[in-house]
């Protein structure tokens, strides 16, 4: 009898480890997956999940350690060893050409000669015979982060694996996206397929996989069954302590309070094709105030955060003011220059440099605000400052990493997030506009983030939180405001938003529907 007959197992992997300089990132790893199981790897940022799929992929050797496919030992160099294999992955950072369609995308990876027509066919009628529908002709640049990683699902199910690994599948989809992928993966499941699914939302691990392993440190702590334990003791074991509450104290006397961040009739145009238009938006964000805007993905956020950034400036100067002056036809470092923040959605390329040191990356985003700190006379840097600038960031977001200043690329996604969110706050911001805060970082990470989030506001700073994650959204919130189709709802005081009338929003309600939208702000 094979081996696999005999345990039932898909893929074992014993011993695995993998080393990076002096970390052991993976430390003798042991694992194995059944067939027709949704198998959860848990553990906080850089405990080595992704370093373990990636070996799993090909996309990484291992240093040592056996990894055994239908009972049979295997090498896996590449990913088109995995791919034959059998194994599929959905990676956390996605690897599409932004300039390129769907369809040519997916059949960029396919890579078996058939017609673009035949596979644009094909990957529609999958996706929407999975409930993701995909539009393969849409432009990979002009479509939102959720969209995106459709067409990594799709892409990676046109293949028909028999392992699917999902590296953070939710953190960037919708509440009801989300359903609609745990569906998809109920059906994989029992089709017989197995899953292995990284994740950071421990809700979800509960509601989806039947089996879960921990790892920490690079080390499994331990196997458990996710249904029978609740959120915070799947916490506890990935992060080995307790994590703390966020704790929101009500603010007071709010409308007295600066407008630092101002919003008047922004309106832009759609750039693409694709784009959404944004119509009218006005908003005030006030000294002291954390204001959330919820919204599905793709309704205009990522154009409204252009417009609020300077990445894409208005004819209306005053349509963005920040600290009172019009900032509307000003660029990013105009806007940095007043006093504004910025953390875009996209850590790796937008965020972060991915092949410059963290250091660096800090030079690169705060060289003209800290001029004085980081710049001596004759345009020289002042490297160690900006070194300890970067250690004091490191420190004070507990950023795990391999080396004392790795490149941006070498950190896990999480910790590459908590960088780029300390970056900014490490500069005490007067206005602070965030998209996606704790995209893809783990429970106690995320509740360190929202909190420092909170106390930038209440030190007198104006918080502004694009979030796709409606528990943050409210955990952090003085008021939520709804994105919908490019239109911005009148921001509702947190003490009368339910979950219910924000989803309403959501769904695109007239605001007197969706219960009185308050007249707020
Ligand atoms: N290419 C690399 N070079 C050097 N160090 C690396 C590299 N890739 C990962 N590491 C390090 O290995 C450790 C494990 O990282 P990994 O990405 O596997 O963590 P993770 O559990 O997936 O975290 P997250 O939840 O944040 O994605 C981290 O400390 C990271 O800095």
């Amino acid at each position: 009898m094979s081996e696999e007959l005999a345990t039932g197992n898909l893929l074992e992997v014993r011993g695995l480890t993998k080393i990076f300089g002096s970390l052991t990132a993976c430390d003798h790893i042991d694992l194995t997956i059944a067939r027709g199981e949704i198998h959860a790897l848990l553990g906080e940022n850089g405990a080595g999940k992704s370093t373990l799929v990636k070996m799993l992929f090909g996309s990484l050797e291992p240093h040592s350690g056996e990894i055994l496919w239908q009972g049979q030992p295997v090498r896996i160099q590449n990913p088109g060893v995995a791919k034959k294999l059998g194994i599929g992955m959905v990676f956390q950072h996605f690897s599409l050409f932004e300039a390129l369609t769907a369809a040519e995308n997916i059949a960029l990876s396919l890579d078996d000669g058939s017609p673009i027509n035949q596979i644009a066919a094909k990957a529609r009628a999958l996706s929407y015979s999975y409930g993701l529908p995909l539009d393969p002709d849409s432009l990979v640049g002009d479509l939102s982060v959720g969209e995106r990683q459709r067409i990594e699902i799709i892409r990676c199910l046109l293949q028909l694996p028999q392992l699917i690994i999902l590296d953070e599948p939710t953190s960037v989809l919708t509440p009801q996206e989300a359903d609609k992928l745990f569906e998809t993966l109920e059906r994989l499941r029992a089709e017989g397929k197995s899953i292995l699914y990284i994740s950071h939302r421990l809700e979800e691990v509960k509601r989806i996989c039947d089996r879960a392993t921990v790892l920490r440190h690079g080390k499994v702590v331990g196997h458990c069954n996710p249904r029978e334990e609740t959120a915070s003791s799947l916490a506890r074991m990935m992060v080995g302590s307790e994590v703390k509450a966020v704790v929101r104290a009500p603010v007071e006397g709010i409308e007295k309070a600066a407008p630092l961040l101002e919003i008047r009739s922004l309106t832009r145009k759609p750039a693409t094709p694709f784009s959404i238009p944004l119509k009218n938006i006005g908003l005030t964000v006030r000294a002291g105030e954390v204001i959330g805007i919820a919204g599905v993905a793709g309704n205009g956020q990522g154009e409204f955060f252009e417009a609020v950034s300077g990445e894409v400036q208005q004819q209306d100067a005053a349509s963005v003011r920040i600290r009172g002056k019009d900032a509307g036809r000003l660029d990013i470092t105009g806007r940095r220059l007043l006093g504004a923040a910025f953390v875009p959605e996209e850590r790796l390329g937008h965020g972060a440099a991915p092949r410059m040191k963290l250091s660096e990356n800090l030079l690169l985003s705060r060289h003209a605000t800290d001029g004085k700190a980081f710049v001596g006379t004759g345009g020289m840097v002042k490297a160690n400052a900006v070194y300890s600038a970067a250690q004091r960031i490191i420190e004070v977001m507990d950023v795990r990493k391999s080396a004392p200043d790795p490149e941006a690329a070498a950190l896990s996604g999480g910790n590459l997030q908590k960088f780029i969110v300390g970056r900014e706050l490490d500069r005490r911001p007067a206005v602070m506009v965030v998209n996606q805060p704790t995209w893809g970082v783990d429970a106690g990470a995320a509740a360190h983030i929202r909190q420092a989030l909170i106390e930038l506001a209440r030190s007198g700073s104006a918080v502004l939180v694009i979030s796709q994650d409606l528990d943050e959204l409210f955990e952090i919130s003085d008021a939520i405001a709804v994105m919908h189709n490019g239109e911005l709802s009148k921001p509702l005081p947190i003490a009368e938003a339910t979950f219910e009338k924000i989803g309403l929003l959501m769904g695109g309600a007239e605001p007197c529907h969706a219960e009185h939208a308050a007249e707020v702000v």
